[in-house]
């Protein structure tokens, strides 16, 4: 056992006995807050908002969770977190009776879980806020907040849309969420339709809210409003569990935290003084390696000195338009020589009208290109047109100066640019397909003569994909539908790269990947490079820049600013924000 497993292994033993125990350190301003609130805490025996003992659940052949248990005080803000596959989701779903456990006892406030299937009585008790939305994207905002509860109406026949619109109103202001009852859920953004949801989770008299990886889709000023409200809240005695893969927001938000590690329990904890090492050494199991160190050399010099750079899988035999990892002689040549080489992809006076306004970008062999900023003022735009999900209304790409038609995803791939989406739902896999088979779609002309695909061909391509990228799953077989979120951001990954492209083009690539997962993605990005191609990330996430070459900030379609590897993030934040000095 090496000295942080020991570390991780001590703290087991030491929070292992009782959930409670951890609480006995835990005298934070939450509890503070929920005891001016009037509500109890444990030295009154107040029963916990959420417990959850001895859950097991198994989905076929794969134990999801392993006796694993979870407690939740009223007013706490308790964080779970663990790798991807860890558990995490799986046991929102039986909290929340979505799943029904294999073995295990659910409470809140002491009493029983309602019986599985009296959605009714469910939320009631707790609700979960997803990343994804729940909303009705074509009806209000007061008929989302009522949906499926005209109680107001109850023994009518008709819905009294004045006295909705009214309780709609009523019910936000009490929570104090300033959104219009009168918009169309498709038209807030996302930080509303997070209050929306939660005001309407409230209403239902839920005490207990699961927001899961809230803050994915939000720019750094919507999450401080978003941990205002839920601070606000929690002053009035609201419990909220946590699920997020930023540790730092864990470390700023919770009071407790709760590792899951393999289906199992590994550690609850007070946040206050746990040391972050610990916690990600208890989340892998492992001492936590040097992390965002990418620059560490000058350029030039070699590679070794990023944070392990898994290799780049092997891309399918003849399939790369890019160079061939194995064929480039001096793997630093593009870094090196950035300055000087053909350009790998250049667009020209590229422009989408609403999105984006006209701007020249070239991308050397070796080099990252950051693309920073929020989702809304027009990266992602920029980011799709790259790869031809969308036509530019203006202006010319080429890779390694061979024009690209604008607006097609397949004469893209063609020209040699992978393509990593943002939404790994919509546009990222086929959920009913294997692992296998989604890692190797943009590649099946390859795995087989006329056509035909041979699965041994799939299947070795595959594995070959699963241990670069450390695919959590069951083997190449098993359907993307069963993997956990992260896991299937992986495949994702996996499948941009069976090509062996010249260029990667990456949006968001490590949205809702573990802490070590996100590096080894990282790493191979940056190896993609380092071998001689090229790759485009576009992101507003600090981690997701810290490895490009340059970053040029984006505010509402324009480029505002350009910065080397040595920015701050200060100033780069500043920059996405709009009011960067650099340029
Ligand atoms: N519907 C399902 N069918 C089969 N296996 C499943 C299903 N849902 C989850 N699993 C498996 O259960 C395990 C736990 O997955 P879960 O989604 O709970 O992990 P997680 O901690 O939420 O991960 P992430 O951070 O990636 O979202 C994984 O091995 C996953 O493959």
């Amino acid at each position: 056992m090496d000295a942080a497993r020991a570390d991780a292994h001590a703290h087991d033993e030491a929070h292992a006995h009782d959930d409670a125990h951890a609480h006995d350190h835990a005298h934070t301003p939450a509890h503070a807050a929920a005891g001016r609130a009037g509500h109890r805490d444990r030295h009154t025996s107040a029963p916990a908002a959420l417990r959850a003992e001895g859950i097991v659940k198994r989905f076929g052949p794969t134990l999801a969770l392993d006796e694993v248990r979870l407690t939740v005080r009223p007013g706490e803000s308790h964080a779970l977190v663990g790798r991807n596959g860890a558990g995490k989701s799986t046991l929102v779903g039986v909290v929340t009776g979505l799943h029904r456990p294999d073995a295990g006892e659910v409470t809140f406030d002491g009493d029983p879980a309602p019986a599985f299937g009296d959605t009714g009585a469910w939320r009631s008790r707790i609700a979960c806020v997803h990343q994804k939305s729940m909303a009705v994207p074509d009806l209000t905002v007061a008929e989302n907040l009522f949906l499926g509860d005209y109680g107001l109406d109850r023994g009518r026949r008709l819905i009294n849309w004045r006295g909705l619109r009214r309780r709609a109103r009523d019910l936000l202001a009490e929570y104090g969420v300033e959104v219009d009852p009168d918009t169309r859920a498709k038209d807030l953004p996302v930080e509303h339709r997070q209050f929306m949801e939660i005001a309407r989770a409230l209403s239902f008299g839920a005490r207990l809210i699961v927001l899961d990886e809230p803050t994915a889709q939000l720019d750094a000023r919507g999450i401080q409003r978003l941990f205002d409200k839920l601070r606000e809240l929690r002053e009035q005695g609201v419990a909220f569990l946590f699920i997020s893969h930023h540790l730092q927001e864990v470390y700023e938000l919770c009071t407790t935290v709760t590792v899951y590690r393999d289906a199992r329990h590994v550690l609850t904890a007070p946040v206050a003084g746990l040391p972050k090492a610990d916690l990600v050494a208890a989340m892998t199991g492992e001492s936590a390696g040097a992390a965002g160190t990418w620059h560490a050399k000058p350029a030039g010099a070699d590679s070794a000195s990023a944070p392990a750079p898994g290799p780049v899988p092997e891309a399918v035999p003849g399939s790369r338009p890019g160079s061939a990892p194995g064929s480039a002689p001096d793997h630093r040549a593009g870094r090196s020589s950035a300055g000087r080489a053909e350009p790998v992809l250049t667009a020209e006076a590229l422009a989408l009208d609403g999105e984006f306004e006209a701007l020249d970008l070239a991308v050397r062999p070796g080099e990252v290109l950051g693309l920073a900023g929020a989702a809304a003022i027009g990266t992602t735009a920029l980011g799709d047109t790259l790869v031809g999900m969308r036509a530019a209304t203006s202006g010319r790409i080429a890779v390694r100066g061979r024009p690209v038609r604008s607006g097609s995803v397949p004469h893209a791939l063609d020209a040699g640019i992978g393509y990593v989406p943002e939404d790994r739902h919509r546009q990222g896999l086929v959920a009913g397909r294997s692992v296998a088979e989604n890692a190797t779609l943009t590649v099946t002309d390859q795995l087989g003569r006329w056509g035909a695909v041979l699965p041994s061909r799939t299947r070795e391509f595959a594995q070959s994909m699963i241990e670069s990228l450390d695919i959590k799953t069951r083997g190449p077989e098993q359907p993307v539908s069963g993997l956990s979120g992260g896991n299937q951001q992986k495949v994702v990954v996996a499948r941009a790269l069976a090509r062996g492209p010249a260029v990667l083009v990456a949006l968001r690539p490590t949205a809702g990947v573990d802490v070590t997962s996100k590096n080894a993605l990282l790493g191979v990005v940056r190896r993609v490079a380092d071998e001689g191609r090229a790759a485009v990330i576009v992101s507003d996430e600090l981690d997701d820049l810290r490895v490009c070459d340059r970053v040029l900030a984006l505010f509402h379609g324009r480029v505002v600013a350009t910065f080397g590897s040595g920015w701050s993030d200060r100033e780069l934040v500043a920059a996405m924000e709009g009011v960067g000095e650099r340029e």
